[in-house]
């Protein structure tokens, strides 16, 4: 399939650019345009591709975008059901969703396993210094960051456990994932909206595209009680997940055609009282293979 290129008067471009600002979904300002006699679907095109580049720092358009096909919506990859069996445990499905495909679930992790994690991460937490585009972090180094450190895939027993299970929830290999990643925010700390999925607009995100293929998948599995605040929203669906200690938030976003969903933005809501610590897995298209892991094997 071809892509298309649609044209507007950059004054329409402002216009798009400021209501997006202001706080309107792209659901929002695309019906303002379509009222205005402006076929659904340039409507939408033309707001998706402001929203996208705004949230990935990508350049702005200025009076055309290009139109890609539509995400198709496949099956999702989440078994069906109202639990979902794993090897060591039983997950119950809270709820799901489709478009973006999503589910909430329940007891993913035991009490005792979700204290265990933060406690090996906390002693590993590193402040990052800059802003993370990817995860739309606030990363600036004060105290209303959240800071982040990532186990290595199966760096122990119990690390290795919780890996095995994760895959099977997601249904892809354990070598699929991405080392499972602990967050903490503080009270005041949220993460921006962002999409998980890699945008090859710096080099580091198209070597790792190239040896790992595309993120398909998230779970974000919540480890503490969060006093206020702290929730997962979806603001193109307006899906909000509220976090519960052993629970998790899964997504899909990425289809058998590499496609991703544009619909599969979300933030973590600011932490009003208390903190939030989270643990994320990120799946691959294939294998992941870190920058690290790829440069030896290039020189060994
Ligand atoms: O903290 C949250 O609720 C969302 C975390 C997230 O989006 C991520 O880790 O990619
Ligand atoms: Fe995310």
């Amino acid at each position: 399939m071809t892509d298309t290129m649609l044209h507007f008067q950059p004054a329409l471009g402002d216009w798009i650019l400021h209501n997006l600002r202001q706080g309107c979904t792209a659901a929002d300002v695309a019906e303002a345009m379509r009222a205005q006699a402006m076929p659904a679907d340039a409507a939408k095109a033309i707001v998706d591709a402001f929203v996208f580049a705004l949230r990935t720092g990508s350049p702005l358009p200025v009076d055309s975008v290009k139109v890609e096909p539509a995400f198709r919506h496949e099956a999702p990859r989440l078994a069906a059901g109202t639990a979902i069996r794993t090897s060591d445990r039983l997950v119950r499905v809270a709820a799901r969703a489709t478009q973006p495909a999503l589910a909430v679930l329940n007891d993913v992790f035991s009490a005792q396993e979700y204290k265990e994690l933060i406690a090996l991460a906390r002693p590993r937490l590193a402040p990052s210094t800059t802003v993370d585009p990817l995860t739309g972090r606030d990363l600036a180094g004060d105290r209303r960051s959240s800071q982040g450190m990532f186990f290595r895939l199966r760096e122990n027993p119990f690390i290795a456990r919780l890996d095995q299970r994760v895959s099977e929830l997601m249904n892809l290999p354990v070598e699929n994932g991405e080392g499972l990643q602990v967050l903490h925010y503080p009270a005041g700390a949220q993460s921006m909206p962002h999409f998980d999925f890699l945008v090859p607009s710096n080099e580091s995100n198209k070597a790792s595209l190239a040896r790992s293929g595309q993120r398909v998948s998230t779970l974000v599995c919540y480890l503490n009680e969060v006093e206020e605040g702290g929730e997962t929203v979806f603001p193109e669906t307006g899906w909000s997940v509220s976090p519960q200690p052993g629970s998790a938030v899964y997504f899909e976003y990425c289809n058998s055609l590499g496609q991703v969903d544009h619909a599969s933005l979300h933030a973590g809501a600011p932490v009003l009282r208390g903190e939030k610590w989270v643990a994320t897995k990120w799946m691959r298209q294939r294998r992941f293979v870190a920058a690290g892991e790829a440069a030896a094997l290039s020189h060994g």
